[in-house]
């Protein structure tokens, strides 16, 4: 279980306007085990935010906390650490996987990158990790175009999970998928959560879809946070009117945790 800190994060790409922050000031916490959803329209610095909590964009003020240590730390020895903690899933299962590996090649990479396994650990791993995502263990030793667009996102959530972290950055992972697989995505997201008591920073941009998986709701809007409160909350009474856009803006997703899970 990892608990995640920011504070008053900001995030100035170069080139861009020095009045145009793509993050302005973020501040936004997830207790250890809980789901926060991250919600914004395109462009409102959502990925901005993921990148610059995992050091892979530069931030110009704030702080990272990951468990109380600083995230934005420079020694060898941290950020290894941090990468094990931290894991980053993101929409395009295409570009994301290596077209060369199947499978399973994928999983014991990821699985052996902080540990030795033997062989039938390996084998046991993959597994595991395959049940855990809802992929049928028949679909190991596929390359990555022999599988569908579901089952290719399940693969690298899989890979994720396969250095044990404790926080979990979905980055619009359900956006590229059929309104169907997304709904069997999100399930199989809250199960892992449930399951693995992961802490999970889920970002989309539809509203329903990511209150479907979270405790609690941050609106994000021009490098803001307009409004945070816990998902019923955000439901029932929505207090921002972006926030109330949000919610008339897109159809509800018919969710249900019964459904196929291998698409
Ligand atoms: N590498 C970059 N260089 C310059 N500007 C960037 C860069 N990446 C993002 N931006 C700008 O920062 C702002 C926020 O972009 P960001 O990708 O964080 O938003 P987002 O909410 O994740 O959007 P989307 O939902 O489309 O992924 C946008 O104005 C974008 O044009």
């Amino acid at each position: 279980m990892t608990h995640l800190q920011v504070t008053g994060l900001t995030v100035r790409h170069p080139g861009s306007r020095v009045s145009l922050a793509a993050v302005d000031g973020v501040s936004l916490e997830i207790p250890s085990g809980t789901t926060l959803g991250l919600v914004g329209e395109s462009g409102s610095g959502k990925s901005s935010l993921a990148g610059a909590i995992v050091g892979l964009v530069p931030a110009q003020g704030g702080r990272v906390l990951i468990d109380g240590r600083e995230a934005r730390t420079r020694t060898v020895r941290d950020r290894r650490r941090l990468g094990r903690l931290v894991q980053v899933v993101l929409q395009d299962p295409d570009t994301a996987l290596d077209p060369r590996m199947t499978a399973r090649q994928t999983l014991v990479e990821a699985a052996t990158v902080f540990r030795r396994l033997d062989r039938a650990a390996r084998a046991a791993r993959v597994t595991e990790l395959l049940g855990l995502v809802g992929l049928d263990p028949r679909l190991a030793d596929r390359l990555p175009r022999q599988l569908s667009g579901g089952q290719r996102q399940r693969v690298s959530l899989a890979r994720a999970l396969a250095v044990d972290p404790g926080l979990l950055i979905a980055d619009e992972i359900t956006s590229a998928l059929d309104v169907s697989v997304q709904a069997s995505v999100l399930n199989t997201i809250r199960e892992l959560q449930r399951r693995l008591g992961l802490s999970v920073l889920f970002i989309g941009h539809n509203l329903p879809a990511v209150c479907h998986v979270s405790d609690t709701v941050a609106v994000m809007r021009h490098g803001r946070i307009v409004e945070s409160a816990p998902t019923e909350t955000i439901l029932r009474t929505p207090q921002h009117p972006y926030t109330r856009a949000l919610l008339a803006s897109v159809p509800s997703l018919g969710t249900s945790p019964s459904e196929e899970r291998t698409s």
